[in-house]
């Protein structure tokens, strides 16, 4: 342990072997858990350590065993429990001597994050939120099953496997400056519609443009305050400006292809003899009929998630225009940004020294790419691309901007969100949703939801303060403050 690091300083749980090697840094060593290939990391300030759970260090340590993994099996500072993986999990395996793992990437594949700028200020809103509000609450259909008048049909789901948002765009929803201002220009190469299953068709074909339900949001915000004013110039953010944030995944066509081919790669560990401390992290060799058809199916599925924030996007667009009686122009409702959080992406990485290529694991983490990545827009392309982490619906969320530190620290990767602390059951017995709602519209910020339950599970007691979380990736140099947003109205799912 390095001197001035000593655990005895810091309070939270005592997990026996954990290691404090750094500010901010701490580290579950090979001897853990028997079975580790590389050490963990996990990435916490002091006050974050205290909400620590030792099943989530137990998730990392999981992780470290699978094969091929790469340099650290690691949590983000928002990190909690998931399923096989922590949420806040990354995890990179050699692509042709690693593995491909569902709980690596969640059941929600490509849920992730849009940001949409505007020309307005938050005071050109007064006295209109509340009509804002009930008004895209009706425009986006929202909660468990909810469904669309869209309905594609099986070539267009095809289409909109393969190529992503590029199909919402050819439709008329939205414009081609979308494309270029989204993460992989709204879709990962390899999606193979033949891998996804008639029943995850099924539940897919009428959710498109769909919220979905708890955690997922639409939400007015304005720019509270400016940290670094050279990327928020490049990013068209201005102090007191009204921006939309839109959270959302790939609804039930998503959830069916992760449920269907954890079924087929359960059966694959067996087949490929791979010893797993827990058969949630279901996985199969990378290069595997398994594992290709897996990832071509995820593929598939983040495909689909980026087209439905697309149409989304569209829909509310609209609701602007018609509610401020402005048109698109003087809307000026530009995408800066669109992320995804829960997502397996094959990329070239530095590895001891060598490029190698890995399928880099996100699952509650956010893609972090530096300044002069080719991936990142050209836009962005002298600042790094923009990292969105929302907050929840009563505190701050933020823009961030990709750093150099985090292709050495994180294979490019950064926390999603604050992450939360308690327990959907949980917060339904500590918080009552009326009160939170009365609570939040003290604030100034109005509130709408099918059921106050959801308001109960997702008030922002729930989560952990993302001011903490964002300065820990920050002070690593992982991604760099550039914004804080502040909620003003949110539509809950
Ligand atoms: N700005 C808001 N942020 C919210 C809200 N509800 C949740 N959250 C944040 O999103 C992340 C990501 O969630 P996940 O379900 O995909 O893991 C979560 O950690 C919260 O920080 C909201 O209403 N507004
Ligand atoms: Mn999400
Ligand atoms: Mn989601």
């Amino acid at each position: 342990m390095k001197r001035g690091f000593d655990r005895m300083d810091t309070e939270g749980p005592e997990i026996e072997g954990l290691e404090r090697i750094d500010n901010d840094i701490w580290q579950v060593p090979m001897g853990y858990k028997s079975g580790m290939r590389v050490p963990g990391r996990i990435y916490l300030s002091d006050k974050l350590f205290a909400n620590l759970e030792k099943e989530a260090v137990d998730q990392v340590a999981n992780v470290a065993t699978l094969p091929g993994i790469q340099k650290f099996s690691m949590a983000m500072p928002d990190a909690h429990v998931g399923y096989g993986f922590p949420i806040g999990g990354v995890a990179a395996f050699d692509a042709e001597e690693g593995v491909i793992s569902p709980g690596g990437v969640g059941f929600d594949i490509n849920c992730g994050v849009r940001l949409i700028r505007s020309n307005l200020d938050k005071s050109d809103v007064d006295g209109k939120v509340n009509d804002l509000l009930d008004s895209l609450f009706k425009a986006v259909p929202s909660g468990v099953g909810s469904k669309s008048r869209i309905r594609a049909s099986e070539s267009e789901l095809e289409a909109i496997f393969t190529n992503g948002s590029r199909w919402a765009v050819e439709q008329g929803y939205g414009v081609e400056a979308d494309l270029t201002h989204c993460e992989g220009e709204g879709c990962i190469e390899g999606g193979d519609p033949a891998q996804v299953s008639a029943k995850a068709r099924k539940r897919g074909r009428p959710q498109l443009g769909t919220l979905g339900s708890g955690n997922h949001f639409l939400e007015l915000q304005y720019v509270d305050e400016i940290y670094d004013p050279v990327a928020a110039e490049a990013f068209n953010l201005k102090q007191g400006q009204l921006t939309f944030m839109v959270h959302c995944g790939s609804r039930g066509a998503g959830h069916q292809v992760c449920t269907d081919h954890l079924r087929n790669l359960t059966r694959a560990v067996e087949k490929y003899k791979i010893d797993l401390p827990d058969k949630q992290l279901a996985c199969a060799p990378a290069q595997s009929e398994e594992a290709q058809a897996y990832f071509g199916a995820m593929a598939s599925a983040a495909n689909y998630a980026w087209t439905n924030r697309q149409i989304i996007m569209h829909h509310c667009r609209e609701v602007f225009e018609q509610q401020m009686n402005m048109d698109a122009d003087e809307l000026g409702l530009d995408l800066v940004y669109d992320v995804a959080h829960n997502v397996a992406k094959l990329e070239e990485h530095n590895v001891n020294g060598g490029k190698k290529q890995v399928y880099v694991h996100r699952k509650g983490a956010t893609r972090a790419f530096p300044a002069g990545h080719h991936e990142v827009p050209k836009a962005y392309r002298d600042v790094g691309q923009p990292v969105l982490i929302p907050g929840s619906m009563g505190t701050p969320s933020y823009v961030l901007c990709g750093k150099q530190s985090a292709m050495d620290v994180s294979f490019g990767s950064a926390c999603h969100g604050a992450g939360r602390v308690m327990s959907r059951s949980g917060a339904k017995h500590t918080f009552r949703g009326e009160q939170i709602q009365k609570d939040l519209s003290g604030q100034g910020i109005s509130v709408r939801a099918a059921h106050p339950s959801v308001i109960a599970e997702e008030a922002p007691g729930v989560y952990k303060s993302s001011s903490e979380v964002v300065d820990v990736v920050d002070r690593l140099g992982i991604a760099g403050k550039v914004a804080k947003l502040m909620p003003v109205g949110v539509v809950k799912g």
